[in-house]
């Protein structure tokens, strides 16, 4: 696991600052604070119910923070709407996945690859010229590891196994060509040979130059990816720092395990 830190002197491509959000009677979220270094990948862990979905909506403007202010690539974004911050370069995918379901695979990345960003950005890899959008959403699903000679990328979305769908939410965010995609619980609901070979499709992102933010239940696979963590708990974050780091915080032990010994996650 690479420590992160030496990347500090640089800008961070994602910047949040004292993010506050409540709803009703519930504090969601409390001055919450993050820097996101290019090619780095953050992990955001915490208890059910203490803001980690609430921090990635407010970070791409799926809800509006009461305080606090998001910078992107140095322009502050903060509670911009969702599609302008995706047309700048910040993607996510949905805890509950949303495809097209009627559809088959490699058209649902249609819509994406008819954005302004995917237009201007000129197609996949590369910024050539852009070719048949339906062999550019073939390829983007071949590079997420759909077999491009089986059916799969054919098929309709609605009879693919989760471990499929997952892929499909990547793939539609990287059909936009972005700087930094959110993973909101992307390895939830895979069976472990599917998580496996999850963990390659991430790291091979970040070898290809991409930022990733990943909320996560599954800290074993997370642990393996992330270059830091952040810890949330009650919408307060409570520990930021490597896994080794913050798991042996008696805060985060007790926060998110109860008094449990968790070197077996690290
Ligand atoms: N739209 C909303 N209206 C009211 N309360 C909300 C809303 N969204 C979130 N909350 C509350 O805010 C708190 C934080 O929720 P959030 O979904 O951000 O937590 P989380 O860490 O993502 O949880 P999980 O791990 O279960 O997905 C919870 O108490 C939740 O019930």
């Amino acid at each position: 696991m690479s420590a992160g830190r030496a990347q500090d002197t640089r800008e961070p491509m994602l910047k949040a600052e004292n993010l506050s959000k409540r709803f009703g009677g519930i504090l969601a979220l409390s001055q919450v604070s993050l820097e996101v270094f290019p090619g780095e990948i953050i992990g955001i862990i915490g208890p059910n119910g203490s803001g980690k979905t609430t921090f990635v909506n407010a970070l791409t403007g799926f809800i509006k923070s009461d305080t606090g202010k998001v910078t992107f690539k140095g322009q502050d974004i903060t509670n911009l709407e969702p599609h302008k911050i995706a047309d700048l370069g910040l993607t996510r995918t949905f805890q509950v996945m949303r495809p097209y379901y009627t559809l088959p695979a490699f058209k649902n990345l249609i819509v994406p690859l008819f954005s302004p960003r995917a237009r201007r950005t000129g197609g996949w890899r590369g910024g050539g010229k852009m070719g048949s959008r339906d062999t550019v959403a073939v390829d983007i699903l071949e590079e997420i590891g759909f077999e491009r000679d089986s059916y799969v990328p054919y098929k309709v979305a609605s009879s693919l196994p989760t471990g499929y769908l997952k892929r499909l939410e990547l793939a539609r965010c990287l059909a936009l060509r972005p700087d930094l995609i959110i993973c909101d619980e992307v390895f939830s609901g895979l069976s472990m040979s599917e998580m496996a070979s999850m963990v390659p499709l991430i790291e091979k992102l970040q070898m290809e130059g991409m930022t990733l933010l990943m909320v996560e239940h599954r800290l074993r696979e997370l642990f393996r990816l992330a270059n830091r963590v952040m810890v949330l708990n009650f919408g307060c974050k409570i520990a930021e720092g490597s896994a080794e780091e913050v798991m042996e915080q008696s805060e985060v032990k007790e926060a998110y395990f109860g008094s449990e010994e968790v070197y077996e996650y690290v």
